[in-house]
């Protein structure tokens, strides 16, 4: 059962059920670790407990060794033998322990790893499976940003309850050494730990409560700083001046947090003071009752020694147990948003049971359909019906924020409609497996991804089974217009491309464009989209590339969005979107004589090729 972020701040309601859920996470992460490698985790089950004894050993060792030498210094030389025995004794208990420290270190470390490597790997499949809608909402990246390092945790959790079983199992035999010279001893030392576990595990709870507070403006100090060192920002913080301005509100933002955190760090201080305080005076009392069972002849020489070296391990060891229960408590509570996290719905598998169809007849049917962002009062589409035969080209256009890239997604299925429907031949697409969906579609956005990797990479991911064909990739080169650019490079295809990594060539954006227009060639899907990916190509470059789709893409069924209406007039169709909804549908030439919205568009952007016309005959561009 989960622990929602509320819940956790109701402090002192429902302390019970929180620490029974501790109990249940601690299980919870026993259980993952155990998946992930049993023979490990038993192994530093028995490296703990091998530990846990050695103290007890060499407090023994300690009492016979300072009664020995008594002994020798009050008889002389023939005593001497048996204080050398235990001596060497004590050096080979010492050496044992080193080395049963040193394995429990390697051991600990795999597991760490191991375990590191597991919750990074369900992060990352959980991170790609979340249906994108969730990723649209700034809760979603409060929430990644809590777990982000946080993976860490679980291997601390299960070294700190180790270490806990160590210190219980040597204090217990600490306890009876102690209780076996006078009971006082042992009821002095187990009074040290109530208090340092009640202001550990306070001050953990509190921290955890600051992190959940915290978090929203923690990330947007990040943010912040990433605007001021990211190379993508870097040319309009420097042409805006904005560096000073940045960093004033990243400083204010800093501060909101540090001094929050300070002041914890104030209460936690004072509070850590006055246990330490507590502690000094009861290890006090507990030296006085030595002295006093001194004076009254009821210990040797060897037991005070050892008696004095008992209460440091078992004083260390109770402040061991306490500050590690605090810090399991506050790994459990951080450890919340993670399994949340890994609880998140994914995108959704179920009564998707029909195949993509071998070959699209009837095409794509949208049906009444209506979209809200979530959170959104409005509709950002509003009863939108559209059919689009198998093979059509279609032009979507429409001014900013018309709705043509959410009619995308939701055409991919990315965005679940608000209401109505949308058909591939007659077939929900919710009810279509996801991967083959997927896989039937080539999508180039407009925000497309610039791949740090090689040239023949940046073209072979879009279609990764196909990756190794490299006749393949190298005509998806050419019919995405870069191959001469390609064989110009110094090492082809194995070019690394972009500035990140070493040895990278950074291409322009139209470069880049061109690039990403060429994976959607090596592609190949049945239905092709384009969502203005040509934006930074000159016009001639636009057209050209839309009349090369238009001819590569014979047969298939091509969708695009363009603001340059000159490169629509070969669409078999334009759909005219404004404010959400299809205002205008036909060909260039209907949608003219239309004289609506269409036409309104076209002619402000023909007049203003015209005026650049008249101007450049007129010398004034000049
Ligand atoms: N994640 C989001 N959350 C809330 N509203 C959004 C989100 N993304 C887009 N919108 C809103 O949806 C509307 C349509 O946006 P959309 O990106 O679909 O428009 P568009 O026609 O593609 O615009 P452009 O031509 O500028 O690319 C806009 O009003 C926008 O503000």
């Amino acid at each position: 059962m989960m622990l929602n972020d509320k819940e956790l701040q109701s402090t002192g309601t429902d302390k019970i059920r929180k620490y029974k859920l501790t109990l249940q996470y601690i299980k919870r992460m026993l259980l993952i670790v155990w998946s992930i490698d049993p023979f490990l985790l038993c192994t530093t089950l028995l490296l703990r407990i091998s530990q846990a004894l050695i103290p007890v050993l060499q407090t023994w060792l300690t009492l016979q060794l300072v009664n020995q030498i008594t002994l020798l210094l009050e008889k002389g030389s023939p005593y001497i033998l048996n204080p050398l025995s235990t001596l060497l004794l004590q050096l080979l208990v010492f050496m044992a322990s080193a080395g049963i420290k040193a394995c429990d270190r390697y051991v600990l470390s795999k597991l760490r790893i191991r375990t590191q490597y597991h919750f990074d790997q369900l992060i990352a499949e959980k991170s790609s499976k979340i249906p994108l809608i969730h990723m649209e909402s700034s809760d979603y990246y409060d929430h990644f940003y809590r777990i982000s390092g946080n993976s860490v945790r679980v291997i601390n959790l299960i070294d700190n309850v180790f270490s806990i079983l160590q210190n219980t199992v040597m204090l217990f035999s600490m306890l009876i050494l102690m209780a076996a010279v006078h009971w006082g001893l042992a009821l002095g030392v187990l009074l040290l730990i109530i208090p340092s576990l009640i202001v550990n595990i306070t001050m953990g709870n509190l921290r955890y409560r600051q992190m959940l507070e915290q978090t929203p403006v923690e990330r947007k100090t990040g943010y912040l700083l990433d605007l001021l060192s990211s190379r993508l920002t870097a040319k309009e913080l420097r042409s805006f001046n904005l560096s000073k301005y940045f960093i004033d509100r990243w400083s204010k933002l800093f501060w909101k947090n540090g001094y929050e955190k300070l002041y914890l760090e104030k209460k936690t201080s004072v509070s850590v003071f006055v246990v330490d305080a507590f502690g000094i005076l009861v290890t006090g009392t507990v030296m006085i009752l030595l002295i006093w069972l001194g004076a009254l002849g009821k210990l040797t020489m060897g037991a005070y020694v050892a008696m004095t070296q008992t209460l440091t391990t078992v004083q260390r060891g109770l402040e061991d147990i306490a500050f590690r229960m605090a810090a399991i408590y506050e790994d459990s509570l951080f450890s919340n948003p993670l399994f949340t996290f890994l609880e998140l719905p994914e995108e959704d598998h179920d009564g998707r049971v029909f195949s993509f169809p071998n070959q699209i007849l009837k095409g794509i049917q949208v049906r009444n359909l209506s979209f809200k962002y979530p959170k959104q009062n409005v509709k950002v589409l509003e009863d939108v019906n559209i059919h689009i035969n198998q093979g059509e080209k279609i032009a979507i256009v429409g001014e900013n924020g018309s709705g043509k890239t959410t009619l995308i997604k939701c055409l991919l299925g990315l965005y679940p409609a608000t209401e109505g429907e949308i058909l591939i031949d007659d077939i929900d697409i919710r009810q279509i497996n996801l991967t083959e969906l997927r896989n039937h579609i080539t999508v180039l956005y407009q925000d497309f991804v610039q791949y740090q990797f090689s040239a023949e990479e940046n073209i072979g991911v879009g279609r990764v089974d196909k990756m190794m064909d490299k006749e393949m990739i190298f005509r998806a080169a050419e019919k995405g217009g870069v191959l001469d650019f390609i064989k110009d490079l110094k090492l082809g295809f194995d070019t690394q491309l972009g500035p990140y990594f070493s040895g990278g060539v950074e291409l322009s954006l139209g470069q880049w464009q061109k690039m990403a227009i060429s994976r959607a060639f090596f592609r190949d899907a049945p239905i092709v989209i384009l969502d203005e990916p040509t934006a930074a190509l000159d016009p001639l470059a636009e057209a050209a590339i839309f009349d090369q789709f238009m001819t590569l893409s014979k047969g298939k069924t091509a969708i695009f969005i363009s603001h340059r209406l000159g490169s629509c007039r070969n669409a078999d169709r334009i759909i005219v979107m404004k404010e959400g909804k299809i205002v205008e549908s036909g060909n260039h030439n209907e949608l003219i004589h239309l004289q609506g919205e269409y036409h309104r568009m076209f002619q402000a952007q023909s007049k203003w090729y015209v005026q650049e016309e008249k101007a450049e005959f007129s010398g004034e561009f000049r």
